[in-house]
C-alpha cells in the first residue's frame, strides 16, 4: 500500500518541505526582501539604489550578516515580471541584485528586461558560480569559503574583500591579481571585528595605495 504523505502531514507524523524548483529558464526567482534604500558599500556608496535579495546560499561564511537567505525554500518563488514592475516605479535607476548568492540562478532575463526598462544592473557576488544576466557593475567579494569560479574575475568591476583577521590582507593580494586592471579594489572589515579591523585596513591603504577602504555606511545611517 502506497502511504498517504497528505494524511502523515496532517497528523504531524512527517514535515514534508516544499521543495523548490527555481526554473532554470529564470523566469521565477526566490525572492527573500526588495527595498529602495542607499548603497552602503563600495564603488557606488551614496547613491539610491533598489535592492533585490535572492534567497538561497551555499557558501557558508560564518560571519554572513544575512543568513535568513541561505535556504532557498523559504523565500517565495516570484515571477520576475513583477520584480521589474515594482523596481520600475522608484526614481532611483539601478538595481542591486544580492542574496543569499544569486549566481546560483539564470539571471540573464530579469538583468535584460531591467536594461530595457532603462535601469542599470548591479550585483552583490562571492563570484562561487559563473555569471549569468547582463551587467552594468559587478561586485566580486570572494570567500575563503567557496572560492570564486576562474571565469567570473574578468567581469569585476570593484574587488571588495572582507577583512575578519590579519591574514586576509594577504588572500586580498592574491585576488587582487586575478581581476582585470580596471577592476577598483576594496577593503571592508567584517562588521563584528570593525572596531580592531578598521585602523589596519586605514595603515594598509596608506601603503597600499592601489586598495580603497569600503565601509558597511547604511549600518551607521541604520537604513536596511
Ligand atoms: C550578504 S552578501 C550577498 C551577496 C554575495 N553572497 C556575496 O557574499 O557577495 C552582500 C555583501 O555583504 C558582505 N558581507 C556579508 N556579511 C558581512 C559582514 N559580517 N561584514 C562585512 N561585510 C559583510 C559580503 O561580502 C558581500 O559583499
Ligand atoms: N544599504 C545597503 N547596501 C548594501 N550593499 C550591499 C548590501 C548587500 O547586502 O548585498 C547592502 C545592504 O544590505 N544594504
Ligand atoms: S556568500 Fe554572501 S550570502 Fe553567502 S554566506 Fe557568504 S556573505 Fe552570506
Ligand atoms: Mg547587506
Amino acid at each position: 500500500m502506497a502511504l498517504d504523505f497528505t494524511a502523515l502531514e496532517e497528523l504531524n507524523v512527517i514535515k514534508t518541505a516544499s521543495i523548490h524548483q527555481v526554473p532554470k529558464d529564470g523566469s521565477e526567482l526566490p525572492l527573500m526582501e526588495a527595498f529602495y534604500t542607499i548603497q552602503g558599500e563600495g564603488g557606488n556608496t551614496g547613491t539610491a539604489a533598489y535592492f533585490i535579495r535572492l534567497g538561497g546560499c551555499d557558501v557558508g561564511c560564518h560571519w554572513c550578516d544575512v543568513k535568513e537567505s541561505w535556504d532557498a525554500e523559504a523565500h517565495p518563488l516570484t515571477p520576475i515580471e513583477s520584480i521589474v514592475e515594482t523596481a520600475a516605479a522608484y526614481p532611483g535607476k539601478a538595481v542591486v541584485i544580492t542574496g543569499g548568492e544569486p549566481l546560483l540562478y539564470n539571471l540573464g532575463p530579469l538583468t535584460e528586461q531591467l536594461q530595457a526598462r532603462g535601469i542599470k544592473t548591479y550585483i552583490e557576488t562571492s563570484g562561487a558560480y559563473p555569471i549569468s544576466g547582463s551587467w552594468d557593475w559587478v561586485c566580486l567579494s570572494p570567500k575563503k569559503f567557496k572560492q570564486p569560479d576562474p571565469s567570473v574575475y574578468p567581469f569585476a568591476h570593484e574587488l571588495k574583500v572582507i577583512i575578519f583577521n590579519k591574514s586576509d590582507f594577504k588572500w586580498a593580494e592574491e585576488h587582487a591579481a586575478s581581476v582585470g586592471e580596471h577592476c577598483k579594489l576594496y577593503l571592508q572589515p567584517e562588521w563584528s571585528k570593525a572596531a580592531e579591523m578598521t585602523p589596519l585596513i586605514v595603515e594598509y591603504v596608506k601603503n597600499n595605495p592601489k586598495w580603497r577602504v569600503s565601509l558597511q555606511t547604511h549600518k551607521y545611517m541604520d537604513i536596511p
